[in-house]
C-alpha cells in the first residue's frame, strides 16, 4: 500500500493567546482529492500555509513525501526550523493558490508563469515560454499571455494564477478559498479548471472551500474542522447527506440555510 504524501502528527499552532490549531494530525495519500471546510476561524488557511511554510508550526511534525518539513530542533530553549534551502526545495513539491491572486501587478500574464522556473529551476526562457504557454492553454489563458493582471478580469487572474501555482509541476496543489473574491459569474470558469485538474491529473489536492456544492463533486474526502481540530471527515456523501456530529449538522444546516447547494 501506497504511504501517505502528507504526514501531519500531533501539531499545534497559536497567534499570540489564540490557540488555532490544536495538536491536529491528518494524512493524505497520494493523488487524493481533499475538501477543508468549516466554520470562519477553525484554521482551514492555516494548515494549508503552514504546509506552504508561510507560517510554522508551534510543535509537532510534519512529513512530505517521506520527508520533514520542519526539523525542529533545540536551540537553546527554542524550537526553531530547518535552513531556508530546505525549506525552499521542500516548497517546489507545492502549488498554492491564494483567494486574492497575488499575481505580479507589473508582469504581464506569461511573465507571471515563466518566473518560477527560470529562477529556482534554472529553466531558459525559451522552455519555460514553451511550459507556460502549455499551462495557459490549459486554463484557457493562452489569447491573454501578453495582457496585464490589471487587464484581467477576476477570475481570469485566479485562472492565470492556477497557471503559474502549476509551472513547477508540484505533485501537491493547495487552494485557499480560490473563488470567494470572484463575482458569482466568474466563479464556474474556475471551479472548471478544478474539475478538469481532478479529473485529468494524478496531483494531490487540497482545497479550502465555501463552495459546498463542488467540494461534494470533487473530494474524494471530506474534513470538517472547527476550533483548530478534525471533528468529523469521511465521503462527500456522508458528510454532507448523513453528518454523524452535532456541530457539522449545525453547519450545514445554517450553509443550507444561506441558499446554498451543498
Ligand atoms: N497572522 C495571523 N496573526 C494573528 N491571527 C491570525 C493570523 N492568521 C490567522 N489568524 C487567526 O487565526 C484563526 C484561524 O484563521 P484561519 O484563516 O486559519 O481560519 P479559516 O478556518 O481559514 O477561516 P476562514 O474560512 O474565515 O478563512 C482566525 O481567528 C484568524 O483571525
Amino acid at each position: 500500500m501506497a504511504s501517505p504524501i502528507i504526514k501531519i502528527d500531533a501539531i499545534s499552532k497559536s497567534f499570540g493567546a489564540l490557540k488555532v490549531l490544536d495538536d491536529l494530525s491528518m494524512q493524505v495519500m497520494p493523488g487524493e482529492k481533499l475538501a477543508l471546510i468549516g466554520p470562519s476561524g477553525s484554521g482551514k488557511t492555516t494548515i494549508l500555509r503552514i504546509l506552504m511554510t508561510l507560517e510554522r508550526i508551534d510543535g509537532g511534525h510534519i512529513e512530505i513525501d517521506g520527508e520533514q518539513l520542519y526539523h525542529m530542533q533545540k536551540n537553546g530553549g527554542e524550537l526553531v526550523p530547518a535552513d531556508e534551502r530546505h525549506l525552499a526545495r521542500m516548497r517546489r513539491k507545492i502549488g498554492m493558490v491564494f483567494q486574492l491572486f497575488n499575481l505580479f501587478p507589473h508582469k504581464s500574464v506569461l511573465d507571471n508563469v515563466t518566473l518560477a522556473p527560470m529562477l529556482t529551476q534554472k529553466m531558459p526562457r525559451e522552455a519555460a515560454e514553451k511550459r507556460a504557454m502549455e499551462l495557459l492553454d490549459m486554463v484557457g489563458m493562452a489569447d491573454k499571455a501578453k495582457n496585464m493582471p490589471s487587464q484581467l478580469s477576476g477570475g481570469q487572474k485566479q485562472r492565470v494564477a492556477i497557471a503559474r501555482a502549476l509551472a513547477l509541476s508540484p505533485r501537491i496543489m493547495l487552494f485557499d478559498e480560490v473563488t470567494s473574491a470572484l463575482d458569482p459569474e466568474l466563479v464556474e470558469e474556475v471551479l472548471n479548471v478544478m474539475r478538469r485538474l481532478a479529473e485529468e491529473t494524478d496531483m494531490t489536492m487540497l482545497l479550502v472551500t465555501h463552495e459546498m456544492g463542488f467540494a461534494h463533486d470533487f473530494a474524494d474526502r471530506v474534513l470538517f474542522f472547527d476550533r483548530g481540530r478534525i471533528v468529523e471527515e469521511g465521503a462527500p456523501d456522508d458528510i454532507f447527506r448523513n453528518p454523524k456530529q452535532e456541530r457539522t449538522q449545525s453547519f450545514l444546516r445554517k450553509i443550507i440555510a444561506a441558499g446554498h447547494r451543498v
